[in-house]
């Protein structure tokens, strides 16, 4: 089975392409990349990044497009209203499942998604979107409110599903509380939360990428996205609680984590 990121690259390997492309090994799937940006970073931060040229990122999907039978694809920094278009566009002549993970701010506050590009991100990638993964700051930008109760973070996807993204999950990363929860909402109406124990660490780098990018494995390995969303709360819960220990700052999930310990995710339906 063949997966697609269409992302930035962490010089660091925890979050971006990189992290996308362990977590597409790890669940027996072969990553395929069309790379938006390069950053300069590690895990205190970015301390550079270089955009793709539109037209460059446009090539590397028509090279893969063209030649590979790819099942499932996702996005992650885009950065530009000009790389969304690009991104739009084919995704929308491809009849596969997209997962858009709306990346805008890294964990040190590198903007990786340019302001203006917001308005682009509602109007022409959501509509594409099979599922849809914001952390609660993203949610609050994309629906234009603030998310502070549970019947916020109902509301906002409300907004997000009616933007065009068919399904949602609201991570709660961002939140507190001795959980972290988040909240799935489907096609059909349903709505499941998914709880493991909030770990207090700092290697959380890349939590976000690494995260959709297994909903993404899933989903080009033929699972239903309810499974595939459940198995990536396992693969990131397993990935947090056995850190690496690797650099100086927010260091990155341990992506060898889920095929060697067991985790528990508790879901509960609505
Ligand atoms: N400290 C933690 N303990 C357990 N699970 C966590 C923790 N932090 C985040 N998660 C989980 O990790 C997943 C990613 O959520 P998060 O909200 O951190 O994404 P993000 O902010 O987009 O990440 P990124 O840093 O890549 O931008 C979610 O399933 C969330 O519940
Ligand atoms: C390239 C890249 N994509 C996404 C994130 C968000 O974790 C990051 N820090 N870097």
């Amino acid at each position: 089975m063949i997966a697609l990121t269409i992302a930035g690259s962490d010089s660091g390997g925890g979050a971006g392409i990189q992290a996308d492309l362990k977590t597409f090994q790890e669940l027996g799937v072969f990553g395929t990349s069309a790379i938006t940006a390069l950053t300069a970073q590690n895990t205190l931060g970015v301390h550079d990044i270089m955009a793709a040229e539109p037209a460059f990122v446009a090539a590397q999907l028509h090279a893969l497009f063209e030649d590979f039978e790819i099942t499932a694809a996702k996005t992650g920094m885009l950065f530009s209203p000009a790389i969304i278009d690009v991104v739009a566009a084919t995704m929308q002549q491809q009849h596969i499942p997209l997962v858009v993970d709306p990346v805008m701010i890294a964990k040190g506050g590198a903007t990786l998604l340019a302001q203006q590009a917001v308005q682009t991100m509602k109007e022409v990638l959501l509509p594409v979107a099979t599922v849809c993964t914001p952390n609660i700051p993203e949610a609050e930008v994309l629906a234009g409110m603030t998310i502070t109760t549970a019947s916020d973070v109902a509301q906002a996807a409300q907004r997000l599903m009616a933007l065009g993204a068919k399904n949602i999950v609201m991570k709660g990363g961002h939140l507190s509380g001795v959980d972290a929860v988040d909240t799935v909402f489907l096609e059909d109406g349903s709505v499941f939360t998914m709880t493991t124990p909030r770990i207090d660490t700092k290697a959380t780098h890349g939590t976000g990428c690494t995260f959709s990018a297994a909903i993404t494995a899933g989903l080009a390995n033929g699972q239903e996205l309810k499974e595939a969303i459940i198995e990536a709360k396992r693969f990131i819960q397993a990935a947090i609680v056995h850190p690496l220990g690797i650099g100086h700052g927010h260091g990155p999930t341990n992506h060898f984590a889920y095929n060697r310990y067991d985790c528990e995710v508790f879901v509960d339906e609505a």
